[in-house]
């Protein structure tokens, strides 16, 4: 297998006598969808906070194409290629879906282009939006106010704001979380579309979303990894079946 693009060895988290990650390994390979699954509380969001770099695990490494990242802040870690979905929370809904996809786009590389004037600064974020945007399919929606779109067009264009920033590897924290069934087979596909060009580790409830997306599945239950592998290994895993998919995957 190829240098994976994602690697956490060991990550170690509490918040006072809680442990919430507890020696965590996982590796996401370019291109991959590694989707992380578990029950509510069992760590995943404070596994992707530390993999963002949005919080500082107490021990164990996370390394970004190779590299050593762990110390680093969520600037230096969207500099070597990692991008997060962005949370609904961080849309500006006065501001055109363009408008919110080009601020994120700054966010990547905004030293780089300024150096060549305002002008210039803003036709390359905005070409670089336009792209995003067509590929998540919105460009019909470019000119609307963010908050005039529904509640899934808002999860797509989180999408598209990740994928702004040129990332190699995208964390998607539950992106169809609040989505109805229609608009949720529309962000499946548009998954299955990002598949193979990013390495993306997804967080997600949607279990029918997951096994049709997953090229490989880990399961955490109270912190720990308890399984790896691909969704039909997963799904009849005695232990994933006991401590958490039970009858959900028959
Ligand atoms: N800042 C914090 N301080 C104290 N406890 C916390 C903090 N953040 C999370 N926790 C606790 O850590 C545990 C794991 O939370 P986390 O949100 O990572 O779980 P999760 O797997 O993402 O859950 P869900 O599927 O419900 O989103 C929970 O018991 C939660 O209450």
């Amino acid at each position: 297998m190829s240098e994976p693009l994602i690697r956490i060895e060991g990550l170690r988290k509490s918040f006072g006598a809680l442990v919430v990650t507890d020696d965590v390994s996982l590796d996401v390979a370019p291109g991959e969808l590694h989707a992380l699954i578990g029950p509510n509380g069992a760590g995943k969001t404070t596994l992707i906070h530390q993999i963002a770099g949005t919080l500082q695990p107490n021990a164990g490494r996370i390394l970004i194409g190779g590299v050593d990242l762990s110390g680093a802040s969520p600037a230096a870690r969207a500099r070597a290629g990692l991008a997060r979905t962005f949370q609904i929370t961080s849309i500006i809904p006065t501001l055109d879906v363009l408008g919110n996809v080009a601020l994120a786009a700054q966010a990547r590389s905004p030293r780089a282009l300024r150096l060549f004037g305002r002008a210039a600064t803003d036709e390359a974020l905005n070409a670089q939006a336009r792209a995003a945007i067509a590929a998540v399919g919105l460009s019909a929606r470019a000119g609307a106010p963010a908050g005039m779109l529904s509640h899934g067009e808002k999860r797509v264009l989180e999408i598209a704001m990740a994928l702004a920033m040129e990332p190699k590897a995208i964390l998607l924290d539950e992106p169809m979380a609040g989505v109805g069934r229609e608009e949720s087979a529309r962000i499946v596909e548009l998954l299955l579309g990002l598949k193979g060009r990013y390495a993306m580790l997804l967080v997600e409830h949607d279990m029918e979303a997951v096994f049709s997306l997953a090229d490989r599945i880990s399961v955490l239950v109270y912190g720990s990894v308890i399984a790896t592998g691909t969704p039909d290994a997963i799904r009849v895993d005695p232990a994933v079946r006991a401590a958490y998919l039970g009858d959900e995957a028959a």
